[in-house]
């Protein structure tokens, strides 16, 4: 059972990070190897159209192009402390996938990552990226074969390779102290905003932060630091799919209820009997029946303001987005955006905007979509 392993991460995992050594390898890779601090770029032109001063946190510009590599990084790091030398993760998009392979790579590790066999088919380029940095990818043919099938396999595999295997788990889920665990090594990214609103606004706090949630760990991240700061208002956005009430859809806070999943007590999208209800979404990294449990406790405590985006309204963003900034955001950030509405702001409101991921591995859906 997958006790003795979570249990010996849950006794060791604070000690490790707040090591010095750990600490000089963390930081220096984040600095010479992912490229931080990412930029806090000032969109002018969404600015004067929206009239508000907008913030977009480049995370797209991490190397492999989002922010999971922060998590990878860190739990990797990790597992070489506890002398692990096997790897392995589950994938959906395939974005954690692939930071997960490149740091296997950058660190002479072995690595396995489970991918539902759709998942496979609807993200070949990812696919192709794992296989050439060596990882072995393992189709899973069980369940719906997507993130959440991938997930289970990728837990059974723990269990029955306990001593000299790490389970990367790529976002904000999972048993304790993942959620906790993920969330301290995404937190950089909102420790690098308040320093760079310090230089180009001369406060910390924005007046709001925006992130998409899927399983929250782009979102965990760039909430972190603001957390206790009443005067920044914390702004999440699912994806509603085709629409909330059409079954097709992820929209966890809107449709779930309180359920186990992975480990975690949290929100998730059930059947009446607790059957796991599949989640849809254009956007692969945001199809999760769940959500992180920080993220279930800020929707239940009020100190977030849930919205969702559907996939029309993300596909639309990700188009505006890349002629009005030349950026291409991953489907998965576009959905961030669609909280702008005209006419809600004040010239001097300051709003960051998560960027968690490029688009380059959603351009055959943007040229579906568009043409
Ligand atoms: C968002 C990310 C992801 C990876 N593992 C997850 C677990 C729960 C929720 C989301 C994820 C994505 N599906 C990916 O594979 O990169």
């Amino acid at each position: 059972m997958l006790f003795p392993n979570v249990e010996e991460l849950r006794l060791k995992y604070k000690e490790i990070i707040e090591r010095s050594d750990f600490q000089k390898e963390f930081e220096q890779l984040l600095k010479d190897y992912v490229g931080r601090p990412t930029p806090l770029y000032f969109a002018k032109r969404l600015s004067e159209e929206y009239n508000c001063k907008i913030y977009l946190k480049r995370e797209d510009l991490c190397h492999t192009g989002a922010h999971k590599i922060n998590n990878t990084i860190g739990q990797i790091l990790i597992a070489k402390h506890l002398g692990k030398n096997r790897i392995i993760a589950e994938t959906g998009a395939g974005q954690h996938g692939v930071a997960t392979a490149t740091v296997c790579a950058l660190m002479g590790l072995s690595c396995v990552v489970y991918m539902g066999a759709v998942d496979i088919e609807r993200q070949a380029p990812n696919v192709a990226r794992m296989k050439m940095l060596g990882a072995d990818v393992r189709a899973v043919h069980s369940g719906s074969k997507t993130l959440k099938d991938a997930t289970n396999e990728a837990i059974r595999d723990w269990i029955n390779n306990p001593t000299e295997t790490h389970y990367v788990i790529g976002s904000v889920v999972g048993p304790h102290p993942y959620p906790d665990m993920v969330s301290k090594f995404q937190s950089v990214i909102s420790k690098e905003i308040r320093n760079q609103l310090v230089e180009k606004e001369g406060k910390e706090s924005p007046d709001y932060v925006v992130a998409c949630v899927g399983g929250g760990s782009n979102a965990a991240g760039v909430f972190y630091h603001f957390l206790d700061d009443q005067k920044v208002k914390i702004i999440a956005v699912e994806a509603a799919g085709k629409g909330i009430n059409t079954g097709k859809s992820a929209a966890t806070t809107a449709l779930g209820k309180v359920g186990i999943i992975h480990g975690s007590k949290t929100l998730l999208m059930q059947t009446k009997d607790g059957q796991i209800t599949e989640p849809h979404s254009i956007s692969a990294g945001l199809d999760y029946p769940g959500i992180g449990p920080l993220h279930a406790h800020l929707y239940k405590s009020k100190r977030g303001q849930f919205f969702s985006a559907t996939d029309d309204e993300a596909m639309e963003w990700g188009l505006k987005l890349t002629r009005m900034e030349g950026i291409i955001p991953a489907i998965e950030s576009s959905h961030a955006l669609s909280f702008l509405k005209k006419d809600t702001f004040s010239k001097n409101n300051v709003l960051v905007f998560s960027l968690s991921g490029r688009g380059d591995k959603d351009l055959a859906t943007y040229m579906e979509y568009f043409d």
